[in-house]
């Protein structure tokens, strides 16, 4: 069963178009990917499915109900973790979760029995009547996501939940997705990290300019580009080296330094390292190693896009 699905969704800002006649469905059990750059579309996407922003054109459909004809329903069903931590720093960890619970429809016993499994959810069982303002940033993120669980959503939308924190409380996040799903939940990760998206994501999709342009499974998506192959070379110092006329030489598609790492993505059926490691040699780099690097989600969007994940 689709759990969502998006039928020629569109978002226009003016003149601007941020959403362009998305068509996307999820399944029932799904941790979907949703990856793409700064600006490609992914949060506006996600205020459209929670109805914080109005569509220009299409439709949206939870569990097969239309959410503009169905708003109480969607609010039940969907928990949406936002980009931006929203949590009131003045109440405590508690009352923050029944806050966000009643907003989302629940009451009584249940408000208060869902409030608390939410928090020992998280790991903060026994932070549940302190401050946030007490809390590191990993802490607040991860009450943040117990305020958009408590009501027991169907679906939940996590809009780049890992960004600023530190790398303990990102695995717990990433653990606590994995959790979320095996308890049956469908989950919609937003993330411009590669690697969470490999990590976590049964499918996934490439976003650029508010369209999706790439779909699939990690696999499906990688075997797009087996015409390609990659080769990393690492560099002592980067000194004189120029991209550009790296770029220029046969069959190379792109060309990126990171730090002492040259990363070259060329046409499979094309051989030009020797070009490649002749010209570097003559800028006097010295070559400390070089290594074939097997196709991954960069690289996908890098040949997709021209651009990389993080510019
Ligand atoms: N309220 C708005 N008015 C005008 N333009 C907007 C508005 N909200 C978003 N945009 C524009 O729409 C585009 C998509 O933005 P969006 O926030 O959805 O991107 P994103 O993929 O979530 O990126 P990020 O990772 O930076 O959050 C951007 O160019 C942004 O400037």
């Amino acid at each position: 069963m689709n759990v969502l699905e998006l039928k020629n969704v569109t978002k226009k800002f003016g003149d601007f178009i941020a959403v362009d006649q998305m068509n996307l469905f999820i399944k029932e059990g799904e941790i979907f990917g949703f990856l793409g750059s700064n600006g490609a579309g992914k949060s506006t996407t996600i205020n459209l499915i929670s109805s914080l922003l109005r569509l220009s054109a299409g439709d949206i459909y939870l569990l097969g109900k239309n959410i503009a004809q169905h708003r109480r329903f969607a609010k039940m069903n969907i928990g949406i973790v936002p980009q931006d931590i929203a949590i009131y720093e003045e109440l405590s960890a508690y009352e923050n979760v029944r806050f966000f619970a009643g907003l989302y429809g629940l009451r009584g016993t249940e408000l208060k029995k869902h409030s608390e499994e939410a928090l020992v959810f998280v790991g903060l069982g026994d932070k549940m009547n302190a401050l946030p303002k007490t809390f590191s940033g990993g802490m607040k993120r991860r009450l943040n996501i117990a305020c958009a669980i408590a009501h027991r959503p169907k679906l939940i939308i996590m809009d780049e939940p890992t960004v600023g924190i530190d790398p303990q409380s990102r695995k717990y996040i990433l653990q606590s997705v994995r959790q979320l799903n095996e308890m049956g939940c469908t989950i919609i990760y937003t993330t411009h990290y590669m690697e969470e998206v490999e990590e976590i994501c049964s499918r996934i999709a490439i976003v650029d300019h508010g369209k999706i342009i790439a779909e699939g499974t990690k696999e499906q998506l990688t075997n797009i580009i087996t015409d390609t192959k990659e080769v990393w070379i690492e560099v002592k110092a980067i000194g004189s080296f120029d991209a550009e006329v790296v770029k220029q030489m046969k069959g190379v598609n792109s060309v990126r330094v990171e730090e002492h790492v040259v990363q070259i993505i060329s046409q499979a059926e094309v051989t030009n390292l020797h070009e490649i490691l002749h010209y570097m040699i003559s800028q006097s780099l010295e070559i400390v190693s070089l290594k074939e690097q097997a196709p991954n989600l960069e690289s996908v969007f890098l040949t997709l896009t021209g651009r990389n994940l993080r510019d």
